[in-house]
């Protein structure tokens, strides 16, 4: 309803777009745990008043008595403090603050606002310039409060709770009654707060939901949002080398904006960049990658270095398709500036306010198909019983629509027809079911099904749909847990909802893309590049770069459903893939399988769990034959849903993956080119396999592909440590409006390529000044208690743009020592 903001942050710099990007099941928190940036729930009941800290005697705190204690005025004159509360009870104790004003919720302060003085008690400018004003949150904050707790107390108005995000400028806060909402506007509208002057501006009610007797509303309570009519094209990003997801870690879904938005569109978000010409767009990443690489350069003091960088960038590989490229988008859906049930990105980043969707029409990197999805899923919302998932109050039940694509072998470079060669597509809508009946939802899906099908059919040519599947997912952020609830709907004429049931069984729905002319499989919640072309670019420097041969064994370190270890088997002894998604984890197995390739292992696991075993088990081989490397393995080996078959003959509706725990909770899945996955034959084979290649290996590579965060410390020194482990290549996104990912670069690579210390530093585990250190920071502190290794050299770097129109880019480092 109302927002308040400084005008000065109305049109900030554009930081990240916003399209898809899958979710990182790495980042996401275990169900059991609230997501990052969750809110706590206020409670129902007003909490006890803080404790007060003791006033020493003689020496008062600077804030006491200055602010009226909420509790004395609620309960009409008692408070469980009594004298020694910090707050004042009444405005005959109230003091003056520091800053010689008064508490703006006292009659004291609002007579001096009426009069021309202001609120001030020494003659002085008001913070009345627009400059000056300042979200609520903002000045509550300056005023020591905290908005979940002291809002009532500092701005003494009442309401029903009040949420603020961490590093949001603006609250949201809703109400019982209507009469609460006008005093509330009155109340704070141009209030001064200290220096600063809080705004409230209009914002488009977000609780007026549909209610057409299938749904309930999701308050009785009057509720409206206090929202700032000030954001920037900020929209972050949950990961990753595929690029940026809509509505990652904006989380919440609110209101459509305010006038600040009108006149932005989803282009500027998404894609930034979109007003440069290709060739120039290619120059800013070039720059902005050497300004990283110089960072890098002033971090590793010792490594000799080439004209201000640590190693040649030897330039930018353009991607082949620079529109139309992502055969992923995630469209968010919520509200349009104008009030409209829309399904495209949203306008900024919610931190700051923003919750209005727009179309995705005018972006350049998105397909014309998923825009045709995205268009007749927005229609079929403008007339649906449920609501769109509200993001301020999380209720709600339409929260999202992925569309993935799949191509069929053949390749056009052809911009303009870039559908031409889609044959399959993935829908993925996401929901959140909890507070609804079933037999409401069931029936709504099952329309949804239809319109999507009629909707395909109705287009000329008419779009590929391969599978439609629907995420039950209730945490704050559209980000899901790898293991949220997916089910299959049925969509064909004539298919009905017990086939369905049957299918989901057997059937996980997926979709196939080519690269280098291999198939690959992909699962709904599976990695896989946004941009296959581009990809195949970045595999096939990698592999390049990797010195690859037939004696090499090849650690393909995140490994998702195995694109660059299978795209690279043929020149290598074996690939070892490491991956965390037991999906992609399946999907690796099965691509292995699809392409005849069998010198593959695929193990699923965090890398920072298993990767010290694993180079171990490869590259210290058992004294004696009995020795079998990770014993402890074969105890714990469990075929999944205690099926044993070969994998030779595993249809394509079957997972081949065995998992294998061990005793350090590694779960690992045998090598598929195993013939038999009863447990005890394949573990003795695996072990053979693996303690026979041991010998053979004489170049062991790692081609390391991470998530935005960068690699697990434990993982950097179990590679840098192992001194068998000569060439490493490092993948990784670069996005330049985003600090975090270079970020993550150069800390890695200073652990990996920093000279062991004279004398290694133990950590002192009392040392809690790492929480203020910066990532490289840390790193450098991490490298200086790194056992005693030869530290890397990089040795060259180029990028490979995988994201035109976008800040983002693809980094291949090649260390050797
Ligand atoms: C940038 S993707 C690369 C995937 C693959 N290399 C590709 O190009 O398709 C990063 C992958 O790392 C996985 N991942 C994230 N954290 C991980 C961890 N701690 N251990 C193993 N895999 C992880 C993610 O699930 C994701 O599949």
């Amino acid at each position: 309803m109302a927002a308040i903001c400084p005008p000065e942050t109305l049109n900030p710099a554009p930081t990240q777009p916003p399209i898809d990007a899958n979710p990182q099941p790495s980042n996401s928190p275990p169900p059991d745990q609230p997501e990052q940036g969750e809110k706590r729930k206020r409670p129902e009941t007003q909490p006890e008043p803080e404790p007060e800290p003791e006033e020493p005697s003689g020496s008062l705190h600077p804030l006491w008595k200055t602010s009226l204690c909420s509790y004395f005025r609620r309960s009409g004159g008692s408070c469980s403090h009594g004298e020694g509360c910090r707050y004042a009870h009444g405005e005959a104790e109230l003091r003056p603050r520091p800053d010689r004003t008064w508490d703006p919720t006292s009659e004291r302060a609002k007579k001096l606002l009426k009069s021309d003085d202001g609120d001030r008690l020494e003659p002085g400018p008001v913070s009345k310039k627009e400059g000056d004003e300042v979200m609520m949150t903002e000045a509550v904050a300056e005023e020591s409060c905290s908005l979940d707790s002291k809002l009532e107390k500092c701005l003494g108005i009442l309401y029903k709770s009040a949420k603020k995000k961490r590093g949001m400028i603006v609250g949201f806060m809703s109400f019982e009654t209507a009469e609460q909402v006008k005093s509330a506007v009155e109340e704070l509208d141009g209030k001064s707060m200290g220096n600063k002057t809080l705004k409230v501006a209009d914002v488009i009610p977000i609780s007026i939901q549909r209610n057409n007797g299938l749904t309930t509303p999701t308050s009785q309570s009057t509720e409206h949002t206090l929202e700032s009519a000030s954001t920037d094209n900020n929209i972050e990003a949950s990961e990753t080398s595929n690029g940026i997801r809509d509505g990652d870690s904006i989380d919440e879904g609110v209101t459509p904006g305010s006038s600040a938005l009108r006149g932005r569109s989803s282009r500027d978000v998404v894609t930034p960049l979109a007003h440069m010409s290709y060739v120039d767009q290619l120059e800013h990443k070039k720059n902005a990658l050497v300004q990283m690489l110089k960072k890098l350069v002033s971090n590793l003091s010792l490594v000799s270095y080439l004209c201000g960088l640590p190693c040649k960038l030897e330039g930018i590989i353009e991607s082949p398709l620079i529109n139309g490229y992502r055969n992923k988008c995630e469209f968010s859906v919520g509200y349009s500036l104008l009030g409209r049930p829309t399904v495209g990105f949203l306008l900024g980043n919610f931190r700051e306010g923003v919750t209005a969707v727009e179309e995705p029409t005018n972006c350049p990197n998105v397909s014309k198909v998923a825009c045709q999805y995205a268009g007749i899923f927005q229609e079929f919302l403008q007339n649906s019983g449920l609501p769109i998932w509200n993001r301020l109050n999380n209720t709600g039940f339409w929260r999202q629509l992925t569309v993935r694509e799949g191509r069929s072998v053949a390749k056009t470079n052809d911009a303009e027809n870039t559908g031409a060669n889609i044959s399959e597509v993935m829908l993925m809508i996401q929901v959140s079911s909890a507070s609804f009946d079933d037999g409401v939802v069931n029936n709504e899906l099952k329309n949804l099904a239809q319109v999507f099908a009629s909707g395909a059919s109705a287009i000329t040519p008419p779009l590929p749909l391969t599978a439609l599947v629907v995420q039950d997912h209730k945490g704050i952020s559209n980000v899901a847990p790898a293991d949220a609830p997916l089910r299959s709907l049925p969509f064909s004429e004539g298919e009905t909802e017990s086939e369905v049931e049957a299918a989901n069984d057997a059937v996980e729905a997926r979709i196939h893309d080519y690269i280098n002319s291999l198939r690959f499989r992909i699962s709904p919640t599976a990695f896989f590049q946004v941009n296959t072309l581009a990809a195949e670019k970045l595999y096939s420097l990698a592999g390049d770069w990797a010195g690859l041969g037939p004696d090499t064994l090849l650690f393909d370190i995140c490994c998702g459903t195995g694109t660059i270890g299978l795209t690279l088997a043929h020149h290598v002894g074996m690939v070892v893939g490491i991956e965390m998604n037991a999906s992609a984890v399946s999907d690796a197995h099965r691509n292995a399988e699809i392409n005849g390739i069998k010198n593959c292992r695929f193990v699923c696991a965090k890398a920072e769990d298993v990767m010290g075993s694993l180079l171990k088990e490869y590259l210290n081989p058992p004294q004696k034959p009995d020795e079998v490397p990770n014993g402890s393995q074969r105890k714990e080996i469990t075929l999944n849903e205690g099926r044993s078959t070969s994998l030779e003959n595993v249809p394509d509706n079957e997972d081949p993956c065995i998992e294998v725990k061990t005793g350090e909770g590694m779960c690992g899945c045998i090598e598929n080119g195993s013939q038999e996955l009863a447990a005890d034959q394949q573990e003795t084979c695996a072990s053979e396999n693996a303690t026979n290649s041991m010998q053979q290996f004489k170049n062991v590579v790692a081609i390391v592909d991470p998530p935005r965060v960068g690699l697990h410390p434990t993982v950097i020194k179990a590679l840098r440590t192992h001194p068998r482990l000569r060439r490493l290549v490092l993948v990784l996104t670069f996005s330049y409006y985003i600090s975090c990912n270079p970020e993550s670069l150069v800390a890695n690579a200073i652990e990996l390529c920093t000279p062991s210390a004279d004398n290694n530093e133990k950590g002192n585990k009392n040392n809690r000044g790492w929480r203020h250190m910066s990532s490289a920071g840390l790193a450098r502190h991490r490298a200086k208690s790194m056992p005693n290794s030869e530290p890397f050299q990089p040795i060259k770097a180029m990028a490979v743009d995988l994201f035109p129109h976008t800040p983002h880019c693809e980094l291949v480092m090649l260390l050797e020592r």
